[in-house]
């Protein structure tokens, strides 16, 4: 049975984002990242159809580490939304592409001095604290630069997502953020600080996540917290981050939900609760990132090596794998792929995509139905937008693929391709071991 696919031209060729892939790969090289602006562009328009013109008082921040580059700071600029950042270089890259640092909220789970001195210096909107530690460090550079940070604590509310277990977060048993119990304390502490304006409260549940009903838990879970607080110490929230987590499409098993499934459960349950509660609605933030981009993104590869192991299966190697894409190794994603060349031709096989990495556990897709595959073929894997680029090593020393952003069927390089210099650059050889040559 053939594979009909409908983004397909007379040359049989994959068609993604108005471009012909395979040429797509000629023009430069593969493996090569691809993505596509519009397809961004859209998400960010639901998320104001769904979200922000929807409800008053609501804020969006693109989680930028499911991929960031200067470029995508100024779409995500351009479409008027904020940024999550969650370390020193995401920021630095941030304030790099002029992206308004009002508009940045800064996550991390183990901050550095120079990370929040960064952040404090160029004065970024909202520090979500994650520990007392930090709360420590953050207290004495903003008082040593006379600054007051508003701050929201990542809280952990206790409620585990129905996802891969490496990428849940709310769970009690959590390395993120504060437990319910100690919320307290912290509040209390910030409460007369001079260097910190406490503006609420975060929980992010974890990732890739197909159903709202744990958001809404998570919901009552702070809002309870939110009534107590006000009640024992008359403090008054004024804003709770509901994190990201929205599930996405890899393989036709995966059956997404549109944004609003999501947002509508959560401004209800906040609704109801503060009913409930007799409190004042606090502003509201949602910070997804890979429902942003995940789908916006191919990888395409060319096929070298097919080996066959006979009765047993076939392996198709392609010229990438684990270093551009780590998570089926990491937590046994699955990806689907069309073989870009012949994407009408007739299903004939089942191969393994290997990758080119010294490790059995680099395949990228168990048992993937091709056409009759030979060397040469351009491979284009899907909805690789979120957490491959941003993931991507340099392990066995793989130069980093090249990212090409498509817009209006117009294609940009914005990030080039690393050559094997580039490898090298960071790199010294000591005196004494250049002496004796
Ligand atoms: C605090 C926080 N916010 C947002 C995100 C974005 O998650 P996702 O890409 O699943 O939307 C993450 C990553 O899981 C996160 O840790
Ligand atoms: N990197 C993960 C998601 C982690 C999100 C950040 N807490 C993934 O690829 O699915």
């Amino acid at each position: 049975m053939a594979k009909t696919m409908e983004n397909v031209n007379c040359e049989n060729h994959f068609i993604f984002a108005d471009c012909d892939t395979v040429e797509l790969a000629k023009q430069f090289g593969t493996p090569l990242y691809v993505v596509s602006e519009e397809m961004i562009r859209e998400r960010c328009s639901e998320i104001k159809e769904s979200f922000l013109n929807k409800y008053k008082n609501v804020k969006a921040a693109y989680a930028s580490k499911a991929f960031l580059t200067m470029a995508m700071c100024r779409i995500i600029e351009d479409e008027g939304l904020g940024l999550d950042v969650v370390s020193g270089g995401e920021l630095y890259t941030a304030i790099k592409a002029g992206f308004p640092t009002e508009n940045i909220m800064f996550h991390g789970n183990n901050k550095a001095w120079e990370e929040l001195e960064l952040a404090v210096k160029s004065n970024v909107g909202r520090i979500i604290v994650d520990n007392l530690y930090e709360l420590d460090l953050l207290e004495e550079i903003a008082k040593q630069q006379n600054r007051k940070m508003k701050i929201l604590f990542r809280v952990t509310p206790g409620i585990k997502g129905e996802t891969h277990e490496y990428i849940v977060t709310g769970q009690k048993d959590s390395k993120f953020g504060i437990p319910l119990e100690q919320i307290y304390e912290v509040v209390r502490r910030t409460m007369d600080s001079e260097s910190i304006d406490l503006m609420g409260f975060h929980f992010h549940l974890g990732s890739q996540l197909f159903e709202n009903h744990i958001y809404k838990a998570g919901v009552e879970v702070i809002t309870k917290l939110v009534k107590d607080l006000k009640e024992e110490l008359g403090f008054i929230t004024r804003e709770l981050n509901a994190g990201g987590g929205f599930g996405i499409r890899y393989t036709s098993q995966d059956e997404p939900k549109p944004l609003h499934y999501f947002t509508d459960a959560i401004m209800e349950a906040v609704e109801k609760q503060c009913c409930q509660y007799n409190l004042e609605m606090p502003t509201i933030i949602i910070e997804p990132g890979r429902w942003v981009v995940g789908e916006a993104g191919i990888t395409l590869y060319t096929v070298g090596s097919i080996k066959e192991i006979p009765g047993i299966r076939t392996y198709a190697s392609i010229d990438g794998g684990l270093p551009d894409n780590p998570r089926p190794a990491l937590y046994k994603a699955k990806y689907d792929a069309v073989v870009a060349n012949k994407v009408n031709e007739e299903v004939s096989t089942t191969v393994t995509i290997a990758g080119k990495c010294c490790e059995s556990g680099d395949i990228l897709i168990w048992d993937l139905d091709t056409p009759l595959l030979t060397s040469g073929d351009i491979l284009a894997v899907l909805s690789t937008g979120a957490y491959n680029f941003s993931m991507a090593s340099n392990y066995n020393k793989l130069p980093k693929p090249a990212v090409v952003l498509i817009n209006k069927g117009h294609t940009e390089l914005i990030v080039e391709r690393e050559s094997y210099d580039h490898l090298l650059d960071r790199e010294i050889i000591p005196s004494y071991l250049e002496k004796n040559r």
